[in-house]
């Protein structure tokens, strides 16, 4: 069978995609997914994304970590979701689709796209870091001299450790920049490395930066190695609402593939 595939990026965060409106991909067959993704024996990307048809919405998002395991939401594959939904001609200037957390709403302007995402309503505050689920796992971490962090290693060390059980969770490393704006890396499960960027990751950094008070901003700049995303959101009572992650998505190459 020949599969056309597409390949996009939002800040370095790389992804294949595949128009699957016809349900022919292969999709529990981790280890074609995960070849697919394999850098030098595949096409090479941190995620694989079909773009299903849906009852009531746009499209239906499924989304893959590089290792070929189904995973919880990826903002950033969210949005390049929504440019590749645009390229098709399914969508023009706004877009509803559902993903693994649920529905989403996007509004297209040239390459920026911005994705909300689903309300966070707990956030779990410790001495030396945070989590917050933002559709996927986060552990946010404040560090210093992020630029010489060892993210793989310190960050393989708590995603597997005991405090996040078999399923894990990503780990952000994090520094203040000035008021609204931080750095950030991301150690991200299922890729098992640092990525150039997490999508989710930046929204879970935004939101326990701003519960920390280091920032009393709601439109927060968030610095990753792949580039800059914004996070923007309203907090009513205890919960965070309206949260948008809003940065570029980018149509890289295409291709054919036999499978
Ligand atoms: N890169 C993604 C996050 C993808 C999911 C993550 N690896 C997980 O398994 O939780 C993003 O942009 O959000």
């Amino acid at each position: 069978m020949q599969v056309t595939f597409y390949k996009y990026q939002g800040t370095g965060n790389d992804f294949i995609i595949i128009d699957n409106r016809q349900l022919d991909f292969p999709k529990n067959d981790t280890k074609l997914i995960a070849r697919l993704c394999d850098r030098r024996f595949g096409i090479g990307a941190d995620g694989l994304m079909l773009l299903e048809q849906h009852e009531s919405y746009d499209f239906r998002m499924i989304y893959y970590n590089a290792d070929g395991s189904t995973s919880t939401m990826c903002g950033n594959g969210g949005r390049c979701l929504v440019a590749f939904a645009k390229k098709l001609g399914l969508v023009i200037s706004e877009a509803h689709f559902e993903a693994s957390d649920g529905y989403h709403y996007a509004k297209i302007n040239g390459d920026t796209i911005a994705l909300q995402m689903i309300d966070v309503t707990e956030i779990k505050m410790n001495d030396t870091y945070q989590f917050v689920y933002t559709g996927s796992p986060h552990h946010v971490e404040l560090v210093t001299n992020l630029n010489d962090y060892d993210v793989k290693m310190c960050g393989a060390k708590i995603r597997y450790s005991d405090l996040y059980g078999a399923s894990g969770s990503n780990v952000n490393f994090v520094e203040q920049e000035n008021e609204n704006t931080f750095k950030v890396r991301t150690y991200e499960r299922g890729v098992e490395d640092e990525t150039l960027s997490c999508g989710t990751g930046v929204t879970a950094v935004a939101i326990a930066m701003h519960q920390l008070r280091k920032t009393l901003s709601t439109s927060i700049d968030l610095l990753v190695p792949g580039g800059k995303l914004q996070v923007r959101f309203s907090k009513e009572g205890q919960h965070y609402k309206n949260i948008f992650l809003i940065g570029p998505a980018e149509f890289v190459f295409e291709g054919n593939i036999k499978l």
